[in-house]
């Protein structure tokens, strides 16, 4: 990768221009600007005029926003070493790149978005046609909120038979677009019909599911169920995701388009973090409502803390992620015991990880060393994988995958795409899990389930569904 000095856009591309045509093959540009505060729900709604590609990215901290739109350019892998290929595609795209960044703020330059899907190796693939099982975009415009400020990168593959007139023209005409439209009028959906997934046969499963982990099986796996909603029209995305980080703190907001499909989401679980070699993960398994009042909120707390089948379900995660990232960090840090993780509508155990990443791996090798956690899969790992390819009736997609972003630094962050629904146009497919334990009841685990579900009801029009 070469970095160069402060060239206007015009200069940029001409010479990009000029090498492709020298090499006889295309190269990669990428342009960081710092512009005035920028709405990034505005960009997202203008980025629909341009491509039906968009991606939403928010921090659970909310110290980074980032939206993209379009593609320069897209990592695609298919084989079991799904991660490792998307990480070699990724140094080769920075070899053919030129970079023109005077900030090297995280977030901006090259920075990939994107998603895995939970398993590839289930064959089935309705309703997640388009979605591959790995798919990261490099956007051709991305607009980056960190630290109070806002940048626009602008990203392009130019081929040698480009046309330099016509790159600048539609780059130009793209980019004032992108700042200066995209009005809207709020509106979240309306729900027609809503259909549950086979509720009792779920319920069944979860019961099958204990006798089997009784029966020396496996330790734990994780459930997963879905509600179908139809809308009176389509669904307007913008102001759905903006509702979701509007009433979902202490969460990831995500959203990933795919030729008009979206998945879009607010978790609370972080995957992996690489900031500088730093390396968080986290474990989150074992949950509660929250209460009505503070004392009950509390009460409930502190039942959770001390409940041995939540408390189970919770240690099997952090013995996976530990020996995990032991295996490729040192300075591994995991508290004693867990705390409690506060969301809007219930509250989880909470235990950080903290490590410095050896040289030679990256935040990809860390993501497949965890995916899926014991929070998502199971323990033993693939014994739970095997069963819930078998035995779960839905189509997980990339519901309970990593989703998340990198940059060329190797900082970046996943987190695991829970509280999610895909939505197509007037459709969409909400999805929740909990994980089973020896001691686990199917009517208990059902109403959790149902509180799982609700951050994306209640932004879908179903606050006044009871389930
Ligand atoms: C699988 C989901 O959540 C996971 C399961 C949890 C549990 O069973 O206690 C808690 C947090 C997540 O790790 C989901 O929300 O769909
Ligand atoms: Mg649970």
């Amino acid at each position: 990768m070469l970095h160069t000095k402060a060239p206007q856009l015009e200069e940029m591309i001409g010479e990009a221009l000029q090498k492709a045509h020298h090499l006889g093959e295309p190269l990669f540009i990428s342009i960081v600007e710092h512009i005035d505060d920028q709405d990034p729900y505005q960009f997202f709604e203008a980025g629909l005029d341009i491509d039906q590609h968009r991606s939403f990215w928010q921090s659970a901290e909310n110290d980074l926003t980032m939206v993209g739109v379009g593609k320069a350019s897209q990592l695609y892998a298919k084989s079991r070493q799904r991660f490792r290929e998307v990480q070699s595609l990724w140094g080769e795209l920075q070899e053919k790149a030129f970079v023109h960044d005077n900030y090297n703020q995280k977030g901006t330059g090259m920075v990939a978005l994107g998603g895995f899907s939970f398993d590839p190796e289930k064959q089935e693939k309705t309703p997640w046609d388009n979605f591959s099982d790995s798919q990261m975009t490099i956007p051709a415009f991305l607009l980056t909120k960190v630290d109070g400020q806002s940048y626009l990168t602008i990203n392009a593959m130019i081929f040698p038979e480009d046309h330099y007139q016509q790159i600048i023209t539609q780059i130009k005409d793209h980019k004032h677009r992108l700042l200066h439209q995209g009005e809207w009028t709020h509106s979240l959906p309306f729900i027609d019909q809503l259909y549950e997934m086979v509720p009792e046969a779920w319920k069944r499963s979860v019961k099958q599911a204990t006798e089997d982990i009784k029966a020396g099986l496996m330790e734990k796996v994780v459930l997963a169920r879905e509600v179908r909603l139809t809308f009176k029209g389509d669904a307007h995305i913008t102001s759905v995701l903006k509702a979701l980080a509007q009433t979902q703190p202490n969460s990831y907001i995500f959203c990933y388009e795919s030729e008009g499909s979206h998945f879009i989401g607010a978790t609370p679980e972080r995957l992996a973090k690489l900031d500088d070699r730093e390396l968080v993960s986290t474990c989150l398994a074992g949950t509660i409502p929250r209460g009505l009042s503070e004392e009950e909120d509390q009460k409930l707390g502190e039942e959770l803390l001390n409940d041995p089948k939540n408390r189970q379900e919770h240690q099997f995660v952090v013995e996976m992620i530990k020996e995990a990232v032991e295996a490729c960090s040192r300075k591994v840090e995991v508290p004693d015991g867990p705390v409690l993780y506060p969301l809007r509508n219930l509250q989880h155990l909470y235990t950080p990880v903290k490590a410095v990443l050896d040289e030679g791996y990256t935040l990809l090798d860390v993501i497949a060393k965890l995916h899926p956690t014991p929070a998502l899969g199971g323990l033993p790992q693939k014994v739970a994988v095997d069963y819930i390819r078998t035995h779960e009736t839905l189509n997980r997609g990339w519901y309970a995958g990593p989703i998340g972003w990198f940059d060329a630094q190797d900082n970046g962050e996943f987190a695991v795409a829970i509280r999610s629904a895909l939505i197509q146009k007037d459709e969409a497919s909400l999805f929740a899990g909990c994980g089973v334990v020896e001691d686990s009841d199917p009517e208990a685990e059902y109403e959790e389930t149902a509180v799982k579900l609700k951050p994306m009801m209640s932004v879908l029009g179903g606050s006044e569904w009871d389930m």
